[in-house]
């Protein structure tokens, strides 16, 4: 049976913008208030998509949302016709204003996690959103990302939906971000390592102590259980707090895998040795790689500053597996050399591809937050919504599409434009139709 491991990346909104919204988030704070292109970004992640299509991937497209998102700041008390709630929010309280207009639903790694059907006890996909408590401006996506994956995955012989996780910070849940699947083939059982930053329900536990741990174990073990994963299938790790208290506020960031490969930083886990027998235990006899990064090679400054761990490892069809990294580990003198001497070693892993993901790194997010993963068979995939999949001609029309609506420049003062609103709108309603998902959005919804 075919089998495929499918990159549906988030296609950056029209409001994308640099706010410095996520403290913990090096990259994040040090951009807030630099101005933004939307329509830059857009197409360095859609270029990125179209590459792995190229190199034949199978590769989908997720929507963003509505950004300036109104019904949040109606929530809040701002009132009277669009125009005047954006007005007033914007004068009245700057924070919430601006948490309200991040296109951060771009990085799909944090719209869900997603079980395949080889793990699962009724034999599905599984899809859980991320509730994204951490932060305000990221708690606003989980019920559209909700709408937008069933409209993408919309079949229910092949794939079941749950709603995220109670919004609230005992169960601060992260998404894929913190979850990676090691497996022989997509489709055969494979162990889902959970990564997790702090137990929610005991004080006692490690936990960071400058920056937040958004991801608690208490969250995976949900989402675990909701998919109907087997114990036997599962393995628990706690992030490293010292890592995070450094700028790693997901575990993507110090730790990437694919197949039977797990790519990591020396300091990126809590009790490493006892979570790696327990990984190779469940992993079986097959060979398991553990290729590790050591601090001496790059520090964890370095890991965060280039992304070296937030980069994709992908099989090609010919076997082989390549990374796909930011052009900032190219410009990284320890980093380039790590990746120069590592595809020459004996490890899957035979070439590096560089991609220029700037507008999104300068908020955080490389190319694997980009992407949501979904390992699928031949039958479940011709059973996802085809529209959203990405070929040359619909890769066209997003491009021509990208190039109608996008704002070549955006700062803050545009935001609070409500001509971009009616702009965003305008695009939004026109991307549901190409990518065929429904009326996903609230300001469709009357
Ligand atoms: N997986 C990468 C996520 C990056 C994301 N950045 C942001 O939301 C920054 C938005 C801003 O500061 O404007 C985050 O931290 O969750």
């Amino acid at each position: 049976m075919k089998q495929f491991e499918v990159n549906f990346d988030g296609l950056v909104g029209p409001t994308h913008n640099y706010a410095g919204l996520s403290f913990g988030n090096v990259a994040s704070l040090n951009n807030a208030n630099a101005v933004s292109s939307p329509k830059q970004a857009a197409k360095q992640g859609l270029a990125k998509a179209k590459a792995l299509s190229d190199m034949g991937m199978k590769q989908g497209v997720l929507a963003p949302q509505e950004r300036p998102d109104i019904n949040a700041l109606r929530r809040l008390g701002f009132s009277g016709t669009d125009a005047r709630v954006l007005e007033s929010a914007a004068k009245q309280s700057r924070e919430i204003f601006l948490a309200c207009c991040s296109a951060s639903s771009m990085w799909t790694a944090n719209a869900a996690t997603v079980s395949p059907s080889a793990d699962t006890a009724d034999g599905r996909v599984h899809f859980t959103p991320a509730n994204l408590t951490n932060k305000f401006h990221r708690s606003l996506e989980p019920q559209v990302t909700g709408n937008i994956l069933r409209g993408t995955f919309a079949n229910e012989t092949y794939f079941a939906h749950h709603q995220h996780l109670p919004d609230n910070d005992h169960f601060g849940d992260e998404g894929a971000a913190n979850h990676t699947r090691l497996c022989n083939d997509y489709n055969e059982a494979g162990v889902e390592l959970f990564v997790y930053g702090r137990h929610a329900f005991d004080p006692s536990k490690p936990a960071p102590t400058k920056y937040p741990a958004r991801q608690t174990l208490e969250a995976c073990q949900a989402v675990a259980r909701l998919h109907g994963l087997r114990d036997e299938g599962v393995v628990y790790m706690q992030q490293n707090p010292d890592v995070i208290d450094q700028g790693v506020f997901h575990n993507d960031v110090i730790a990437v895998g694919n197949q039977n490969v797990l790519f990591f930083h020396e300091q990126a886990f809590h009790e490493k040795e006892k979570g790696f027998a327990e990984l190779q235990r469940k992993f079986g006899n097959k060979p398991l790689h553990f290729i590790e990064v050591p601090t001496a090679k790059v520090s964890v400054q370095d890991a965060v500053k280039t992304y070296l761990f937030n980069t994709q490892i992908i099989t090609l069809p010919n076997g082989e597996m390549t990374i796909i990294a930011p052009t900032d580990c190219a410009e990284n003198e320890s980093v380039k050399a790590y990746l120069d001497n590592l595809v020459t070693l004996d490890t899957p892993i035979k070439s590096v591809n560089y991609f220029d993901v700037k507008q999104s790194m300068r908020n955080g997010g490389g190319p694997a937050c980009l992407r949501l993963r979904v390992a699928m068979s031949e039958e479940e995939l011709n059973g996802v919504n085809q529209s959203t999949l990405i070929n040359d001609a619909q890769f066209a029309r997003l491009n021509a599409w990208i190039d109608k609506h996008y704002r070549d420049e955006l700062s803050e003062d545009d935001l609070r434009d409500p001509q971009l609103l009616i702009e965003s709108r305008t695009a939004l309603d026109e991307l549901t139709q190409i990518l065929q998902i429904g009326s996903v959005y609230p300001f469709q919804q009357g």
